[in-house]
């Protein structure tokens, strides 16, 4: 008698289930349908099954991060698809359901001219417990008003860098001519190199974290409080954020006892530079040698959350950026002695191999072959190479639906839209047959000048990077500083190549640049 309540209860139990079930799929198709027919999309063209809720996708993303291969495995995707002539296609990934395109118009639309429809999703709340609410975090009114308040620190910063960057410079060549004649990795130099210049520029004092024992620093000389301690927490901080932005809805998981220690420390050493600058009066802030974005933003607001948050937001968005940058130049420069001399010798026709006053923001504007080798690393070696955004509405894309992909396809309002710039910069439609080749030059041919929204290294569109010429002018001034300096270089032999890729937030790489310089 009582089993046999158990199993008519349990009947009805899976009954129901199973229509739920078949009314909740089929409800979601039907409302897909009117919103299709409503915004005039079209099914996508490409589709992909990934195992179920995208988990063998998910795991097989996962390996190849892991291995260094997460651009190749991103670009094969596209390859592997029905339709490899249509850029964008529709996933799931770990239950998530994604669009992921490499399509120009696409991103076009993402960024720039549908820029209301899309937001930044869960960022800010991946990102909150470390950089709180600033610029990169934002969306709406509050990142309006943060790119409202940073935009005129970066124009006039342009000017001034330069100068503030060779004391820094000179601390990164101790390093060079100690390992001269010898392999060594530079990449970990041009991030402590970055963090140094960084901070100086923000706080007004630099980290110094080029400035060790190897190289003639004494232990009392670096002690300031918390200046050990804070280049690697920041480091550890950024790799549990990335963490938190790669598991999505479950980024809540990642907050343990170490994440929020790192976290701690950041905040006391920044908190002491922004304590500095609330404190100093305006004729000390009249009188402060060179530019410190910190002195800058305190004529503007008082807040110190604001001032601490919104300088970490800026070295977040434009340290490792740039480490990335020079470390695949001068990975590839090592590779290609002839590009190297060909560098060497414009630099050294502008500037000879000494001069420094010469070499300013203007004049490195001037040196059309060194812009060339700094696209065509951007272009390769992308340091943002995916980004992504989430509808704020049901709304479409213009391009992938339809049986020839040239229809709008639909995105509902919370979907993800994965944006893989790197596979765009690798395809031959817009670099032609030579397109995962290291080829500076293709810079002076026309139709590659005019490509547009197909070669995005600094995002486009309101949100477009606003550290863009500070970036480039960094890079530049160390390379044309190490030209003047050496006249050949060599990569470690057995290197591999096409480089194994480190890409968490962002991307550098996994191995290093095993490098050798000489005079
Ligand atoms: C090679 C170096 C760099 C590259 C490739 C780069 C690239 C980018 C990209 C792709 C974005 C868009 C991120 C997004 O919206 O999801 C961005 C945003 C940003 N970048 Fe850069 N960046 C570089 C260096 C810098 C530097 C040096 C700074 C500052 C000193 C900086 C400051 C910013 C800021 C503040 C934003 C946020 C802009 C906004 O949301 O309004 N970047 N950058």
């Amino acid at each position: 008698m009582f089993d046999n309540l158990l199993r008519t209860a349990l009947e009805h139990w899976v009954i129901t289930s199973i229509v739920l079930a078949i009314g909740h799929l089929a409800g979601k198709y039907l409302y897909t349908q009117y919103l299709m027919n409503k915004l005039g999309a079209k099914p996508f063209t490409n589709s992909s099954y990934d195992g179920f809720m995208g988990f063998k996708a998910g795991a097989q993303a996962l390996k190849a991060k892991n291995e260094g291969r997460a651009v190749e495995f991103n670009d094969a995707r596209f390859r592997n698809m029905p339709h490899p002539e249509v850029f964008t296609f529709t996933t799931k990934l770990f239950g998530t359901e994604l669009v992921v395109t490499k399509d120009p118009e696409n991103i076009k639309a993402l960024l720039s001219t549908q820029f209301d429809d899309f937001g930044l999703g869960l960022r800010f709340k991946f990102f909150d417990p470390l950089l709180g609410s600033g610029i990169f975090t934002l969306d709406g009114e509050g990142w309006k008003h943060s790119r409202a308040m940073l935009r005129p620190q970066f124009a006039r910063e342009q000017i001034a860098h330069v100068r503030a960057l060779e004391p820094h410079f000179q601390v990164l060549q101790k390093h060079i001519a100690k390992n001269q004649g010898q392999f060594f990795d530079i990449q970990e130099l041009f991030f402590r190199f970055t963090v140094d210049s960084a901070t100086e520029f923000l706080f007004g004092e630099s980290v110094g974290s080029l400035r060790d024992e190897s190289v003639g620093y004494s232990s009392k000389e670096l002690d300031f409080a918390g200046r050990a301690d804070f280049a690697a927490k920041f480091n550890k901080a950024q790799m549990y954020l990335s963490t938190r932005s790669l598991l999505q809805k479950m980024y809540w998981l990642v907050n343990n006892k170490k994440f929020r220690e790192c976290i701690k420390a950041v905040h006391e050493f920044s908190d002491h530079y922004v304590k500095m600058a609330l404190d100093a009066s305006p004729e000390e802030i009249e009188k402060q040698v060179g530019y410190v974005f910190l002195y800058e933003l305190v004529k503007q607001t008082r807040d110190p959350k604001v001032l601490r948050d919104q300088s970490l937001n800026i070295l977040l968005a434009g340290r490792d950026t740039t480490a990335g940058l020079l470390s695949f130049v001068f990975f590839e420069m090592a590779r290609n002695p002839d590009m190297w001399s060909r560098l060497r010798e414009e630099i050294i026709s502008h500037f000879g191999d000494s001069e420094v006053e010469q070499i300013t923001f203007e004049n490195l504007k001037k040196c059309e072959y060194l812009k060339a080798v700094l696209n065509e690393s951007l272009r390769m070696y992308p340091s943002v190479p995916r980004n992504g955004r989430v509808a704020n509405r049901n709304t479409t894309l213009p391009r992938g639906g339809g049986p020839d992909g040239k229809s709008p396809v639909l995105v509902r309002k919370g979907q993800n839209v994965g944006y893989i710039i790197n596979s765009t910069h690798l395809d031959e439609t817009y670099y032609g047959k030579d397109a995962k080749e290291f080829r500076p030059t293709r810079w002076f041919e026309p139709e590659v000048r005019k490509l547009g929204w197909a070669f995005l290294p600094f995002n486009g569109g309101p949100r477009i990077c606003l550290g863009q010429q500070f970036a480039l002018t960094e890079a530049s001034y160390v390379i044309a500083r190490l030209a003047q300096n050496y006249s050949k270089l060599s990569l470690q032999p057995g290197t591999e190549y096409p480089p194994k890729k480190l890409v968490h937030l962002t991307m550098c790489l996994q191995d290093g640049v095993p490098i050798k310089f000489e005079k």
